[in-house]
């Protein structure tokens, strides 16, 4: 019995000298803020359920076509070990400047705001080799030390899967929904549900399912081909209860802009319109 005493006295002893003290056992994961003066109305998530789908295209995608309806848009490259955004919007080689204490955002040529890892470290060709703590703070200091202004629409670029970072995006940024993308071979595999199990464990609300990469179009004759089979997107999006939203093609002439950094200017018109109308129906029904 006295070393059952002892023993609590030590647990408390350590715990104190740990400042866990007498602070609650469950506090839940910290909030992060914005800085002072900025704001953003909509934090919408763009997840995938594994790597190379082409979750950054269709962040980009979404930025830019909101950006086209005139709203104000920033990008948080959370894919913070292998960011993509900045390339996309030919800010290769740019720097993220800082005034006041704040991390001044990059700002693409239409306008969108992008903090990204590439834009802080000195070659955008060097590896992350960051571990968990450090990627936390990244994104602590992407999202609150950031003079992002007053945006109407904050989209996340999620780390591909079901890693820390993403769960740490979902428990301390204010994320009002998800957008799922999917390749056709996932939607077959059903790695889509390990992402929206995620999104539901968190519960945060999904958007929508996007598949990218289904079919491409004969630049020949214009015969929609589908070297995977035919679309399984309404039926995945049906058996989990979720709403289909675009089918994107392959095409070589969005890889080609996404490499020379004018995806923003040559993103054909529509590419995910059914994705911004259920973005902006959310929005109206807000009555913002
Ligand atoms: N529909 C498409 N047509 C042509 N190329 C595409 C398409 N979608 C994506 N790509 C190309 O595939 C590559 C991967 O796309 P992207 O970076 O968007 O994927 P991701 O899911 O974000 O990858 P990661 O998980 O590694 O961050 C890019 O080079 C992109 O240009």
């Amino acid at each position: 019995m006295a070393d059952e005493l002892d023993r609590d006295q030590l647990r408390r002893e350590v715990d104190q000298a740990l400042g866990h003290g007498s602070a609650p056992q469950h506090q839940g994961p910290e909030q992060f803020q914005m800085a002072e003066g900025s704001s953003a109305k909509h934090v919408i998530g763009v997840i995938s359920g594994k790597g190379g789908v082409g979750k950054s295209l269709v962040t980009g995608a979404v930025a830019t076509s909101l950006r086209r309806a005139g709203k104000r848009v920033g990008i948080l490259d959370a894919d913070i070990t292998g960011p993509s955004i900045p390339k996309m919007f030919g800010m290769s080689g740019v720097h993220a400047m800082a005034r006041d204490e704040k991390i001044l955002p990059a700002v693409s040529k239409g306008g969108i705001e992008v903090m990204s890892t590439n834009l802080v470290l000195q070659s955008e060709t060097d590896p992350v080799l960051w571990r968990g703590p450090m990627l936390m703070g990244a994104l602590k200091q992407f999202f609150g030390d950031t003079d992002w202004g007053e945006l109407d629409y904050l989209l996340v670029d999620m780390p591909p899967g079901t890693g820390d970072v993403a769960l740490t995006v979902f428990q301390s940024l204010p994320v009002e929904g998800v957008v799922i993308v999917s390749s056709p071979q996932d939607l077959v595999q059903m790695v889509v549900g390990k992402a929206l199990n995620m999104a539901a464990m968190m519960e945060v609300p999904v958007v929508g399912l996007v598949e990218n990469m289904g079919y491409l179009t004969c630049p020949h004759c214009g015969e929609r081909i589908e070297p995977f089979g035919p679309s399984r997107l309404q039926e995945t999006a049906d058996h989990f209860g979720i709403m289909a939203l675009d089918q994107l093609p392959i095409d070589p002439a969005i890889a080609a802009s996404c490499d020379e950094g004018d995806f923003e200017q040559k993103m054909p018109q529509g590419l995910v319109a059914k994705t911004i109308d259920q973005i902006l129906a959310h929005d109206e029904a807000d009555g913002r």
